[in-house]
C-alpha cells in the first residue's frame, strides 16, 4: 500500500476533462499529468477505469474515481463496491468516493467500500462535504478525507474554496485532510496548508483550459456573443 507520507505537504494535480471538452481522452489526459509530474506535482486525481490505469504507470500516486450518475440518487463519485474494486484492479494507490450524508442507490454502506479499497490494496479517500459526514468517513476505516464535495450538495456554491471546512476537519479529525475545490491561485494553497492541510488538489485551474478561458472572458468588456459573424 501507498506510503501518505509521499504526498504530505505536496500538491497533487487531478486531471480531468469534462465531458464537453476537446480534451476529453486518456492521451490528452496523459499528457496533462506527464506536465503535472514535470512541474514537480507529487501526486494525481483520474476519473474512469482508462485515465486510471493510464496514469498509474507513470510511477506516482494516483486519486482514482469514476463518476457513474445512478437513477435515484445524487452520488456519482465511486458510488459502488464494484466500482471500487474496478479502480483497485486499474491501479488507483488511492480511491476516492462520495462520503456525504445522501444515501447511496445500492444502498452499500461506506465500510462495505472501504474494505472492497483495502482489500484490493488500495488507501481509501471519503470525499465529503461537511465535518459531519467527515466524521461518519472516519468511523467506517476512511484513510483520509478530501474537502472535495463542500459547496456541491445543496447549498449555493461558492466560487472560493472552503478553507473553513479544511481547518475544522484537520483540528477534528485523527486522519489526514486534503484541501480540494476551486483552489485556482497558490495564495490559495499556501492558506489550505497553513489552515491544517495535509495535501492540496488542484484540478481545473492547472488541466482544463475551457475554464480558465472561461475566467479571462469573464473579465473582458465585450460578451462573446456579440462577435460580429
Ligand atoms: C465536485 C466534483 O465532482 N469534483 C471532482 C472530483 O474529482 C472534479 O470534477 C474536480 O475537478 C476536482 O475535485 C478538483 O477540483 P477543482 O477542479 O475545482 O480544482
Amino acid at each position: 500500500m501507498l506510503n501518505l507520507d509521499t504526498l504530505r505537504h505536496r500538491l497533487v494535480v487531478s486531471c480531468q476533462a469534462p465531458a464537453e471538452s476537446p480534451l476529453r481522452g486518456t492521451d490528452y489526459m496523459m499528457a496533462m499529468a506527464r506536465a503535472a509530474l514535470l512541474g514537480n506535482a507529487a501526486g494525481l486525481r483520474a476519473e474512469g477505469l482508462d485515465d486510471v490505469r493510464a496514469l498509474s504507470r507513470l510511477g506516482r500516486p494516483v486519486i482514482g474515481l469514476v463518476k457513474r450518475e445512478e437513477d435515484g440518487s445524487p452520488v456519482y463519485i465511486t458510488p459502488s463496491v464494484a466500482d471500487v474494486r474496478d479502480l483497485c484492479a486499474a491501479g488507483a494507490s488511492i480511491v476516492a468516493a462520495d462520503v456525504t450524508m445522501r444515501p447511496r442507490r445500492s444502498g452499500e454502506a461506506t465500510l462495505a467500500l472501504v474494505e472492497a479499497a483495502h482489500r484490493g490494496g488500495a488507501l481509501f479517500m471519503a470525499d465529503v462535504d461537511s465535518l459531519a459526514a467527515a466524521g461518519e468517513a472516519v468511523a467506517a476505516g476512511a484513510d483520509m478525507v478530501s474537502s472535495t464535495l463542500s459547496g456541491y450538495t445543496g447549498r449555493v456554491q461558492s466560487d472560493e474554496p472552503d478553507i473553513a471546512l479544511v481547518n475544522t476537519l484537520a483540528r477534528s479529525l485523527p486522519v489526514p485532510v486534503f484541501a480540494e475545490g476551486r483552489y485556482r491561485t497558490p495564495e490559495q494553497v499556501e492558506r489550505a496548508f497553513a489552515a491544517g492541510a495535509f495535501c492540496v488538489v488542484v484540478g481545473g485551474a492547472i488541466t482544463d483550459p475551457l475554464q480558465i478561458t472561461r475566467r479571462f472572458v469573464a473579465a473582458c468588456p465585450q460578451p462573446v456573443e456579440s462577435l460580429p459573424a
